[in-house]
């Protein structure tokens, strides 16, 4: 087992470069989800605190020494943090664990994203450059004319606990790249990790105000974050209630927000597969990777009635040698989930799907060896019908529902029923039958022959109720930026509009 005494720093806010203590001086424990223990405490910012930064983020960006960096300045910063996180990584992934409860191997996986995800914006940051002015050819002798990509100016970066510091990653990276100056929020159930990065900015020597940390309740910090009149955007991943009420507290600014909220995403299962094991090992890995806390989990199974029972019976093979045990432990493979309402809030779907009259195929419980710590087991319910809470409802839990279905229609159908619209999957090895499910599954993203997989390069995002925006790729960077165009008069003619009164 990993070792679990590595000390819990005990942080202020990261302020201007400074660690900084709350104005109100409140704080808020810290739980370890595997143990159910206090192993610390991070401070609680309030509306004061949020003022503060917002003002050193201000303050950063009219400084010189933020405010008129190249791309290739930023790029330097962005590589310094990356290599950082890789010299702390087995302290920061031991802290990302014992915060979370996500097993030890999975945050080892996220430090390397975090220092990946740095690397590629430090790339993006330098071909902007080349790409901050460009010019526009209008055919015309009297006009000049060209484009500007600009840092958007201060925005706010509000995120979840499921992947503490890789979610936050997703979005200050770019917002850095872009020369904005940010405001994160993580979530309160885990946020160790993402102070830490404060540290970090402050051994690497980033320019003071570039990047503020506020831990925090999400009413008490996020909220002054979401209304405040100097944070230019809301850039927010979490649950579909508290993105609504921030799209509600920006609208009353006209504030841009960038949402990406939760799903229930399928995964489609034909019975042409050559190989049961390798379809029933990424299902598995759709829904109880990350003990199933994924905005992205597929977490319905819908598999052609052909082969359900074959399928069934192996994916419950598969799922019987899950080792579920403390996530530092060697080969852990699902820990708890993360906090003591999202385990009473997984059980209750539990039970209310029975209660409505699914079957619980395996699971629904707490595993017998674990007494302590907020842990389900792995979870698979069939006999479910499209009315029903569990196949409507984002569990964020390892728990999958199962339909069966006899047609491709009727399969699309299953698929796209549903509010929520972020990832969607299909198993076949009909080439033609995937391009058919690629066009009609209404999602942002759609995974072939897989489920999970997450590139930088590629846009995540979704549509309907899953919201909208994309972070990664050049879309991430995109989306922290000011589209400027600049028109200019070349012409040494009059505009002779009007009649000059010269010529009176
Ligand atoms: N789609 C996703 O990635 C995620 C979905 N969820 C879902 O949401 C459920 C609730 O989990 P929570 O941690 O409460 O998620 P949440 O969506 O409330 O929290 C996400 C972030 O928003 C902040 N926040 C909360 N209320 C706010 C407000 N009024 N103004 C501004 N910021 C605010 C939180 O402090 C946190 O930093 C989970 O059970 C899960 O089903 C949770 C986390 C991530
Ligand atoms: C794809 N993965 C699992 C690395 C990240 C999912 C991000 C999310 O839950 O929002
Ligand atoms: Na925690």
């Amino acid at each position: 087992m990993a070792n679990r005494n590595v000390p819990i720093p005990r942080r202020q806010l990261y302020i201007g470069g400074e660690w900084r203590e709350p104005v109100k001086k409140n704080r808020i424990p810290i739980i370890n989800p595997a143990t159910e223990e206090i192993i610390g405490d991070i401070p609680a910012a309030t509306a004061e605190d949020v003022d503060i930064a917002v003002e050193a983020a201000r303050k950063a960006i009219a400084r010189d020494d933020w405010g008129s960096t190249t791309g290739a300045q930023r790029a330097k910063y962005l590589r310094a943090i990356a290599a950082k996180v890789l010299e702390k990584k087995s302290v920061l992934a031991t802290l990302e664990s014992l915060d979370s409860g996500k097993t030890l191997f999975e945050s080892a996986a996220d430090m390397d994203d975090v220092a990946g995800c740095f690397e590629y914006y430090a790339d993006l940051a330098e071909a902007l450059d080349s790409r901050r002015k460009t010019p526009v050819n209008l055919n015309s002798d009297s006009f000049k004319t060209y484009v500007l990509r600009e840092p958007l100016g201060v925005v706010g970066l509000i995120t979840p606990w499921n992947y503490p510091l890789l979610m936050a990653i997703w979005k200050v990276a770019p917002a850095l790249a872009a020369g904005c100056a940010a405001i994160l929020k993580p979530s309160e159930l885990a946020s160790i990790t993402c102070l830490e990065l404060g540290e970090i900015c402050r051994e690497i020597g980033l320019p003071s105000g570039a990047l503020n940390i506020l831990t925090g309740l999400g009413p008490e910090a996020g909220g002054p974050l979401a209304s405040h009149p100097h944070v230019d955007k809301i850039s927010f991943t979490g649950s579909g209630p508290t993105g609504s009420k921030i799209m509600t507290a920006a609208a009353q600014l006209v504030k841009p927000v960038s949402l990406e909220l939760g799903g229930k995403s399928p995964i489609v299962v034909f019975d042409d597969i050559d190989n049961l094991d390798i379809a029933a090992e990424w299902t598995l890995f759709g829904i109880f990777a990350n003990t199933g806390q994924v905005c992205s989990a597929t977490s319905r199974l819908i598999v052609q009635e052909s082969i359900a029972s074959a399928f069934l019976d192996r994916l419950l093979k598969w799922t019987k040698n899950i080792k579920i045990s403390d996530p530092l432990e060697e080969d852990c493979k699902l820990g708890p989930v993360v906090s003591a309402g999202q385990y009473e809030k997984v059980l209750k779907f539990i039970s209310n799907a029975k209660s409505e009259g699914a079957t619980i195929l395996y699971g629904g419980e707490r595993p017998q060896h674990l007494k302590k710590g907020y842990y389900v087991q792995p979870t698979i319910i069939t006999d479910v019908n499209t009315s029903m809470e569990i196949w409507k409802e984002e569990v964020f839990g390892p728990v999958l529902c199962v339909k069966t279905f006899k047609t491709e229609e009727e399969a699309i159908e299953l698929a796209n029923d549903t509010k929520y619209g972020l990832a969607a999957a299909v198993m076949s090895k009909d080439v033609k039958r995937c391009e058919r499910f690629t066009k009609a599954f209404q999602t942002g993203i759609i995974w072939i022959n897989c489920s999970q997989p997450t590139f930088n390069q590629l846009p995540w995002g979704g549509k309907k109720r899953s919201g909208f925006g994309r972070d990664l790729g050049e879309w991430g960077l995109e989306s922290f930026l000011n589209i400027k165009q600049v028109t200019e008069y070349t012409s040494a003619e009059p505009w002779a509009f009007y009649k000059s009164p010269s010529r009176n």
